[in-house]
């Protein structure tokens, strides 16, 4: 049989391809992971998935296979654009690629009435179909007990029992895609004109005629295959009485909310106070190892102070990811989602609105792309128009430096509160309301409609396994450094460059920077933020923190170390930040990051998600509004009140 498979004309000079498919958050992409060894995002809500992911692995015949993951969808008849892009993959209408040659769809075991029906949709098609009947451990839990065999013969498709989080089955599945590509090929064999690569002609939207015939199809499947039902997950019900109470809910989930930004500063305070110890004596060990001379200025004011000042935020963006994957894994994010519906409403916003949102604390990115899974497009334009005013974790390191130079480190309310905690929450409450009322206003203005109910299937309950724990934090310290270490590590070196050179003329007084091709910048930029009360540094650090967030504190760190006249940065950032600034402008400062146009990746993702240049300048041009004037309502206003 492996010999057939390799020779068959079918497959020659390309891979076969497999696709993922199967109703949302059924464990596809667990699945995909197990298959191939990769590190998709995988989280225990509907719309995890928004994009078409590509994989390989070797089958046990040995044949490399392309396995394609699919965003998940009840239908074909697909309502939203990630729902779009698992059709128009499962038909061959994606940007003219073939259709998969087998699909592998999954289904969880425990919801067999709701996930078979997408099975019978798929088999119409006809082409290969294997089913994986994932979450059987869970099953097994609930005393659900569903007979793989009788399954196979009722649905007339090859079935394979899996627990794709354990790797449970995936042996038999390879094996199962080994046959059904076996057999293709010993289809096609005799008959080359009936290639079943061709795009399957025919489909149409199902009618509601054809899903009350599927629904009675799948009645009498189940009754000849499942043995049990068992019981829905007490746990789930006990643990929803409580936190989805109308008078509990939305108080328990202020509540996380707010210990999740204490935490950020308490848990983080001392594994930074390590780091930034290392650092400064890493930068003295080079400033005496070195000359005196360029080598030196770069290594010590270009590198290890630009990149240094950005490293040692990683472990408060540990703790800040170490609660949005808790709160993913657990299955509470859909339960916000829900305990938010009205709140969002009320600014005319779809309960949908809401994970992206709360991913767009981690990264716009993402928070965008997720807003695919919203199927109007007035209220996913809405969405994606306000989802960089949540505060990004590229701006916390923003916001934790001016804060620890700025704001004093004690308690208030009787010991309870941290006060930098407290202002930190501030910040990202002036973001969330912000976002709140540009909803409002851009729903009743440019994207009225009609509100739609939120439908969400609540997903049960689950344990974060600790070894994913570890795993998501790994990868999160991963991209951090990689950041630091690469984008971060380059814009310094360029950055030193231009604040070193050209040199002062002979004679000059005050830092050589001053003279630079920066200070020109800086300078000439100067007037124009005058008025918020920037100094001049601030307006060299905006321009490369157009590029990542974080890129600004790097720049200050190294523009501050280039402008001091002694030897190396004396202190740390902070210290010097507190001895230049005057408190409002480091207020002015916070308030424009709050509001100002995010980084160059979200502007394209914009572009890309909306498919229009003119929103991305939508967003740029109101979004500079919003900075420039909170800015200068802040530095106006705080310097009159502290009389600066
Ligand atoms: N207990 C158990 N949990 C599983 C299994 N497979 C997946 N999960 C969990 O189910 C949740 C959903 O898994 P995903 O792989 O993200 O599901 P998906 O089908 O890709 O979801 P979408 O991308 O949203 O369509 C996660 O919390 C997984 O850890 C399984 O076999 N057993
Ligand atoms: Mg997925």
């Amino acid at each position: 049989m492996t010999d057939t498979i390799l020779s068959t004309p079918a497959f020659m000079g390309v891979p076969p391809r497999i696709a993922l498919v199967g109703n949302p958050n059924c464990g596809k992409t667990a699945l995909f992971n197990a298959l191939t060894g990769a590190r998709q995002k995988v989280a225990n809500y509907p719309g995890v998935t928004v994009e078409r992911k590509i994989g390989e692995f070797l089958s046990p015949a040995g044949t490399r296979v392309q396995i394609v993951d699919l965003p998940g969808t009840y239908s074909l008849r697909a309502r939203s654009p990630d729902e779009e892009v698992t059709r128009d993959v499962v038909l061959g209408r994606f940007q003219h690629e073939a259709p998969p040659d087998v699909m592998v769809c999954v289904a969880d075991a425990t919801n067999l009435r709701l996930h078979l029906r997408l099975v019978l949709e798929l088999k119409k098609l006809g082409r290969p179909i294997i089913l994986a009947l994932n979450m059987m451990d869970v099953a097994e839990a609930r005393g659900c007990r569903v007979d793989a065999a009788a399954l196979s013969a009722a649905l007339g498709v090859p079935v394979v029992p899996t627990v794709a989080v354990r790797r449970t089955g995936v042996v038999g599945l390879l094996n199962q895609i080994d046959r059904s590509m076996g057999a293709m090929a010993a289809d096609l064999a005799p008959s080359p004109g009936g290639s079943p690569n061709g795009s399957p002609c025919g489909w149409s939207e199902p009618s509601a005629h054809d899903l009350r015939a599927y629904h009675r199809e799948v009645e009498s499947i189940l009754a000849a295959a499942l043995r049990d039902a068992g019981k829905p997950s007490l746990a789930t019900r006990r643990i929803d009485a409580a936190l989805l109470h109308p008078a509990i809910g939305l108080p328990f989930l202020f509540l996380v909310l707010f210990l999740m930004f204490q935490a950020v500063f308490a848990w983080a305070a001392v594994p930074m106070d390590m780091i930034d110890k290392g650092l400064g004596w890493v930068q003295a060990a080079a400033g005496a190892a070195l000359p005196d001379g360029l080598l030196k200025s770069l290594l010590t004011d270009g590198i290890i102070a630009g990149v240094g000042s950005v490293v040692i935020f990683l472990p408060q963006i540990l703790v800040l990811f170490f609660f949005i994957l808790m709160l993913e894994s657990t299955g509470y994010m859909a339960r916000a989602a829900f305990l938010l519906d009205r709140l969002m409403g009320g600014v005319g916003l779809h309960g949908r609105a809401f994970i992206p949102l709360l991913s767009s604390f981690a990264c716009a990115v993402p928070g965008i792309m997720a807003a695919r899974t919203i199927e109007n497009r007035a209220d996913r334009l809405a969405t994606i128009m306000i989802a960089p005013l949540m505060t990004c974790s590229a701006r916390l390191p923003v916001y934790t430096l001016i804060i620890a130079a700025f704001v004093p480190d004690r308690t208030v309310a009787g010991g309870m509160i941290g006060l930098q905690g407290l202002v930190m929450f501030t910040l990202y409450a002036a973001g969330i309301l912000s976002a709140l009322a540009a909803a409002f206003v851009l729903k009743r203005t440019i994207f009225k409609g009609a509100r739609e109910p939120l439908l969400m299937e609540l997903p049960s309950y689950r344990l974060p396994s600790p070894r994913d724990m570890l795993l998501g934090l790994l990868e999160r310290a991963r991209i951090f450094l990689a950041r630091a270490g690469t984008v971060i590590f380059a814009i310094m070196i360029l950055l030193w460059f231009l604040g070193s050179f050209p040199a002062a003329p002979d004679g000059a007084s005050g830092p050589a920077i001053d003279h630079s091709f920066a200070g020109m910048l800086g300078h000439a930029l100067a007037p124009l933020l005058a008025p918020i009360g920037f100094t001049w540094q601030i307006a060299i650090a905006l321009v490369p923190g157009m590029a990542a967030r974080e890129v600004a504190v790097a720049a200050l760190g190294t523009v501050y170390a280039l402008s001091e006249t002694g030897d190396a940065l004396s202190g740390s950032l902070a210290g010097v930040l507190a001895a230049d600034w005057s408190l409002p402008t480091a207020l002015s400062l916070l308030a424009w990051f709050v509001f100002a146009p995010q980084c160059v990746s979200t502007l394209s993702v914009v572009k890309r998600e909306t498919n229009s240049w003119f929103w991305m300048l939508v967003m740029i041009a109101y979004m500079t509004a919003l900075a420039y004037g909170a800015a200068f309502v802040t530095f106006r206003v705080s310097s009159a009140l502290l009389g600066g």
